[in-house]
C-alpha cells in the first residue's frame, strides 16, 4: 500500500492493530506504535486490514519505550510488508545527535530501506517540554525535510503564543513547498491538531478511544475527523 501526503491524511494512532476496523470509519492510516505493542513483527505479520500502515517504533530518548536495541531493525523489517505505506524516523537518529553515529548510519539505512519497500519516509522531530522559538521551528522541519518524505514537527506549547508559533512554521514550510506534519502537544496546543491542516500540515494523529492516546492533548479520533473536515 502507498500513502503519498499529497492530501491530509488522519492517522488512528494504536499499539494494537486489531484496531483497525473501528478505525476505518474516521481514518486515512493507521499508525502503529511498534514500540507501545507487545509483538509488533508478529501483528504486522497478521495484519489484514483495509488502512495503509505508518510504522513508528520511538526511542525511549524521543518519549517512545522502545530501547536501541533491535530497534530501527525491527522498523526494516516492518518495512517490508506490503501493508506497511510509511515508516517514521526520528531526525536525532538520523543526525546521530541522539545516540551518536552508528546510529545515524543505522537510521540512513533503515530510510533507504523503506523507500527501496516503496515506503515513504516520515522525519520527526519532538520536544515535551516546549515550544522552541520560530527560527528553531523553521530549521527543524527543514533538516528533516532533507532526509524524509514527510518533515514532522510535534512540540509542546504551554500557551496560546506557542501554538501560533508552530502554525506560523507550518504555513511558512508549506508555503515554501516541504511536505510537512506539524501539532502542538498538550492542552494548549490541542487545537492545532484541528487547525495545521488549514495551514498545511500533512498528517494528523488520534487514537481511536481517548484512553489509549498516544501524546498529550490529543483529540480522539471522531472527533479530529469531524474538526478537521468542518474546516477543511
Ligand atoms: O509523533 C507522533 C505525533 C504524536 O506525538 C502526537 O502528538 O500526536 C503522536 C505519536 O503517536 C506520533 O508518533
Amino acid at each position: 500500500m502507498t500513502l503519498q501526503f499529497d492530501d491530509f491524511v488522519l492517522a488512528a494512532a494504536t499499539a494494537d492493530l486489531g484496531e483497525e476496523p473501528v478505525a476505518r470509519e474516521h481514518a486515512d492510516a493507521v499508525e502503529f506504535r511498534m514500540d507501545m505493542a507487545a509483538e509488533p513483527l508478529d501483528a504486522l505479520a497478521a495484519y489484514d486490514g483495509d488502512l495503509p500502515v505508518i510504522a513508528t517504533n520511538r526511542a525511549a530518548w524521543e518519549g517512545g519505550e522502545a530501547d536501541d536495541e533491535g530497534r530501527l531493525a525491527a522498523l526494516r523489517a516492518a518495512a517490508e510488508h506490503d501493508a506497511v505505506a510509511a515508516v517514521d524516523v526520528e531526525l536525532a537518529a538520523l543526525t546521530g545527535d541522539a545516540a551518536g553515529p552508528a546510529t545515524a548510519d543505522a537510521a540512513a539505512a533503515t530510510a533507504a530501506h523503506a523507500r527501496d519497500h516503496g515506503a515513504s519516509v516520515i522525519v520527526s522531530a519532538h520536544d515535551f517540554e516546549r515550544t522552541p522559538p520560530r527560527e528553531a521551528l523553521a530549521r527543524l522541519l527543514e533538516r528533516a525535510s532533507e532526509h524524509g518524505d514527510v518533515a514532522k514537527l510535534a512540540v509542546t506549547a504551554t500557551d496560546l503564543d506557542d501554538a501560533l508559533r508552530v502554525l506560523g512554521a507550518t504555513r511558512a514550510a508549506a508555503a515554501d513547498g516541504l511536505t510537512v506534519a506539524t501539532m502542538a502537544m498538550g492542552p494548549a496546543g490541542s487545537h492545532t491538531r484541528a487547525v495545521a491542516p488549514v495551514y498545511g500540515s500533512r498528517i494528523g494523529y488520534a487514537p481511536v478511544a481517548p484512553e489509549r492516546a498516544t501524546a498529550p492533548g490529543q483529540y480522539d479520533l471522531a472527533t479530529l475527523r469531524a474538526l478537521v473536515d468542518r474546516l477543511g
